[in-house]
């Protein structure tokens, strides 16, 4: 289970994110939501210990987060990979990080759960479309197993039907490969469609914390209350309604 614990941070000198408390458990996915400048981002840097904390605790099992305890996919797919190296070389790194062989049976099983063909490993990230990055994108942070895997946007890039398959896809390997997933986005209808629990980012702190069936139907906070009210009004939550 990840727990974070009180955190304070600061960014140029400034506390972007107060005393944010958070807890997610095994094979679950918990969303935060937060518009603009929330600090959205700088969550998912304390989560992944990239940021120093102010205050706080950000641990997994009441343990502290193991260096390779959780992997990153980013918004913008081809960021993660360098574009020196065939994407096979990249995919596999999190596995010499952490001192473990590659593993090519592996590599198979999750090449066809997200519906990549394996040959396309053998080329350069700028040779393949985005949908494929993202897929790959995926691929890497899966690898090594971690049990926490942090999504910042990710399907934000893609267009609507290749948002539509990816997520499908993601959901698909959480249930068979157990990791929880901390997603932050802007997209309601997203977390609507594959969120057991919601949080709400607003200037650094949280602003309202519940079970996705709760926040959905009978948000408390006001700004979550206008949140949701948005998403109805522009269809977003049409999944959840049906
Ligand atoms: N390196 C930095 N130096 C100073 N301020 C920063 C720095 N990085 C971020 N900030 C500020 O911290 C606040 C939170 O930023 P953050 O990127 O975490 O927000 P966000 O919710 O991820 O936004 P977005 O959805 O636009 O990516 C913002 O006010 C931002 O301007």
């Amino acid at each position: 289970m990840l727990s974070v614990d009180k955190i304070t941070a600061r960014r140029g000198g400034r506390v972007v994110l107060r005393d944010v408390s958070l807890a997610l458990p095994a094979g679950k996915t918990l969303i935060v939501l937060g518009e603009s400048g929330a600090g959205k981002s700088t969550l998912v840097g304390a989560v992944l210990g990239l940021l120093p904390l102010c205050a706080g605790r950000v641990s997994w099992d009441a343990a502290p987060l193991a260096r390779g305890g959780a992997a990153l996919v980013m918004q913008e797919p081809r960021a993660a990979f360098n574009p020196r190296l065939s994407l096979r070389r990249s995919i596999c790194e999190p596995l010499r990080a952490k001192g473990l062989p590659d593993d090519p049976a592996r590599l198979t099983r999750l090449c066809k759960g997200l519906e990549l063909d394996e040959a396309l490993l053998d080329w350069r990230p700028w040779q393949i479309s985005i949908g494929e990055a993202q897929r790959a994108g995926v691929l890497r942070a899966l690898i090594a197993a971690p049990p926490l895997v942090i999504f910042d946007e990710p399907l934000s890039a893609l267009d609507a039907m290749t948002q539509k398959h990816t997520a499908r896809l993601i959901a698909t390997l959480q249930r068979e490969e157990g990791f929880a997933a901390l997603t932050v986005t802007h997209d309601l209808g997203y977390a609507a469609a594959h969120a057991d629990s919601v949080a709400v980012l607003r200037a650094g702190q949280i602003e309202e914390a519940a079970p996705a069936a709760q926040f959905f139907t009978t948000p408390q906070s006001t700004y979550g209350q206008s949140l949701v009210s948005a998403a109805i009004s522009l269809g977003a939550l049409e999944r959840r309604a049906a």
